[in-house]
């Protein structure tokens, strides 16, 4: 593990170990150990990364503060479970740099004060426990925590109203024994009254208490009429304050333009300089490139790079993306990849997008909505240049690869590989150690176990359903997605990259959200045989599909995960839920939603395995 996270979570033990106790030898937390290597206690980690993803410390009795600062420095943190010991203090805003927490378990202690505003930024929250501790204020809003299986807040002070919560969803809930009033939102008749009784102040089904009728609308108070008075007093301001700033606006639109924004950089006024930038960009690319802007050729002043709301590269202009040293990683059907090193330790990923007939207000429109939706999977883009004839996204660049790489380890730019006498063409621009057959599961010779295949396929279907929930009315979906278009950050888990490139064809009607879900079946496909997937000749689905018609299932399943003794029923599972996903009729394919809780649910069963073993 990384050495500040190692030191910082020694910190988070030095404030739970009460002097005079004495720990066992092999308890470890200790700056002259390592917590992976060395096996602390109670903590898990990630084979391949080295990086801790499970901290695991119940019933251990330990006293002191909780302090989330040192313990979110190990920000890949999936599960933390601390339930009855005797820890105290708050549970403060650092906790939500542990954003991948999919468990958190911290019943039966003495925490208290109010959490964090932006609780529900934990959006991958699968189980949430916070019984039985002095937590007040208001209870966090889970409402856009749609994988959340369970929630347990009972036995603690926590007041207010209940929040929207979808509970069709839900597995287990319970907020009895704290002092929440107003009206229970609808459970669908999921839960009964033990989940809410013990707050005197709550009303309505499933409580026997029903709500008092609402005072009729027409009488109206002299202090609502006097708050009618201040809010329309309101709206006049605000509407005097947007008149005299249309009218500045008009005013300063008549003056030449001698200022630039802050975000929107004009990338060139002149021909001269343009050209200029344009020889720059060529010499650097040197022959590799054909990567050449026309519109900055033609001193068009109207292109420009937009900066995102990204403070990495604020202030970053067209100029200096050209000048930068470029290198092409690879080049796709639709489009071609650019390696940018921009310096002081910043690398770009510039994405020339080929052939999309999209208008330039209706590209930066798209751009500007993506951004507006965040989620810890997708890869935001951080800038974006749009001129007459280019589209180019910037995204921050992921050292790790793709997860392409990751199950097919290192090809060539399309190189042949023969398979039952057909020719595959590849799609990734890697290069090729020695290859003589598709079998490539745990090629680049490190174990891709089927815990961690699992995890990356129910991360990226929980990060896709949000996408699309968010985005579904403006029809926005994926467009290409793929598994060289799911990229590994820096802690190696899983994001989504290039959401929404796609041009969505017209002439094929399909919807394009089925599409994505189509898209992530071949995946899970990927995922489950370890075989690629290809864009001529050779058709996994239905190869996957006529094996499965033969009975011999077993023998689609990557070699790597039959030997690591991955169970067999469980892939079985996983394949199912992946063969009707790339069912030919878009109909038949299930929801986002519904593979996303689907997935949840084959993820939560992992997970639970693998606590219950863990040491
Ligand atoms: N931000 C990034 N950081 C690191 N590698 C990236 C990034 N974005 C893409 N790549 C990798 O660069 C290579 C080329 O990407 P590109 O998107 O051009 O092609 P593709 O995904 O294979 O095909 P398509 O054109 O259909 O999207 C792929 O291997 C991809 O995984």
């Amino acid at each position: 593990e990384d050495e500040e996270v190692k030191q910082a979570l020694v910190r988070f033990m030095g404030k739970l170990t009460p002097a005079n106790v004495e720990r066992a030898l092999n308890f470890g937390w200790n700056v002259t150990s390592d917590p992976c290597r060395d096996k602390w206690q109670g903590v898990s980690c990630d084979s391949q990364l080295n990086s801790v993803r499970k901290i695991v410390l119940d019933r251990i009795n330990l006293t002191g503060d909780f302090d989330a600062a040192a313990l979110c420095m190990a920000s890949s943190l999936l599960v933390l479970s601390l339930n009855d010991n005797n820890i105290g203090g708050e549970i403060t805003q650092e906790i939500l740099n542990c954003q991948y927490l999919t468990h958190l378990y911290l019943s039966g202690n003495r925490f208290w004060g109010s959490l964090p505003d932006n609780f529900s930024r934990l959006c991958n929250l699968k189980r949430l426990d916070l019984s039985d501790n002095n937590l007040s204020g208001q209870l966090p809003d889970l409402s856009r925590v749609s994988g959340l299986l369970s929630f347990h807040a009972q036995d603690n002070q926590f007041s207010g109203e209940i929040p929207e919560i979808d509970f069709s969803n839900l597995l287990a809930f319970n907020v009895s024994n704290n002092n929440l009033n107003g009206v229970i939102p609808d459970v669908k008749g999921r839960f009964g009254e033990n989940s809410f009784s013990g707050n005197p102040e709550l009303c309505g089904k499933p409580l026997p208490k029903a709500c008092p009728m609402p005072p009729p609308a027409e009488k109206e108070s002299k202090s609502s009429s006097k708050n009618r008075f201040l809010i329309y007093s309101g709206y006049g301001l605000l509407g005097l304050v947007v008149v005299l700033f249309v009218a500045f606006k008009l005013i300063k639109k008549r003056r030449p333009k001698t200022e630039k924004s802050n975000n929107v950089v004009e990338a060139n006024n002149s021909t001269n300089k343009a050209s200029k930038n344009s020889r720059d960009f060529k010499t650097s690319m040197g022959n590799r490139s054909e990567y050449s802007i026309t519109s900055i050729e033609s001193g068009m002043v109207s292109s420009s790079l937009v900066v995102l709301s990204s403070p990495m590269v604020n202030g970053l202009k067209f100029e200096d993306l050209l000048r930068a040293p470029a290198e092409l990683v690879g080049k796709g059907k639709h489009g071609s990849l650019y390696k940018v090193e921009l310096g002081g330790g910043v690398t770009l990923a510039v994405k020339r997008i080929k052939d999309w007939e999209i208008g330039k207000e209706d590209f930066k429109k798209r751009m500007m909505r993506i951004d507006q939706v965040k989620h810890p999977n997708v890869l935001p883009a951080m800038a974006y240049y749009c001129s007459k004839q280019e589209r180019l996204p910037v995204y921050e660049f992921q050292q790790n690869g793709s997860l392409f790489r990751l199950l097919h380890g290192n090809f060539i730019l399309t190189r042949l590989i023969i398979v039952e006498s057909r020719f595959l063409v590849l799609a990734d621009g890697c290069i090729v150690s020695s290859a003589t057959d598709w079998d490539f599961g745990s090629q680049n010779g490190q174990v891709f176990g089927w815990e961690s295949r699992v995890s990356i396929a129910a991360s990226i279907a929980q990060a896709l359903a949000f996408m699309h929930d968010e985005l579904r009315s403006d029809g926005i979906a994926h467009g290409n997605l793929k598994s060289s278009n799911i990229l590994l950050n820096k802690d190696m888990l899983p994001c989504i990259s290039e959401y929404g490139l796609m041009a969505v064809d017209e002439s094929r009607p399909t919807d394009p959200f089925k599409a994505d879900i189509y898209g992530f079946g071949m995946i899970l496909l990927e995922l489950l045989t370890g075989k690629v997937v290809q864009n001529s000749g050779f058709n996994l689905a239905s190869w996957v599909n006529s094996v499965v018609r033969e009975e011999w299932t077993v023998e689609v399943f990557d070699k790597a995960l039959i030997s690591e003794g991955a169970s067999e029923e469980r892939m079985v599972n996983l394949l199912q839920v992946a063969l009707k996903c790339v069912n030919p009729s878009p109909e038949a394919r299930p929801s986002t939603s519904q593979v996303a809780t689907i997935m949840n649910s084959i993820k939560e069963e992992e997970e639970e395995r693998s606590i219950s073993s863990a040491p």
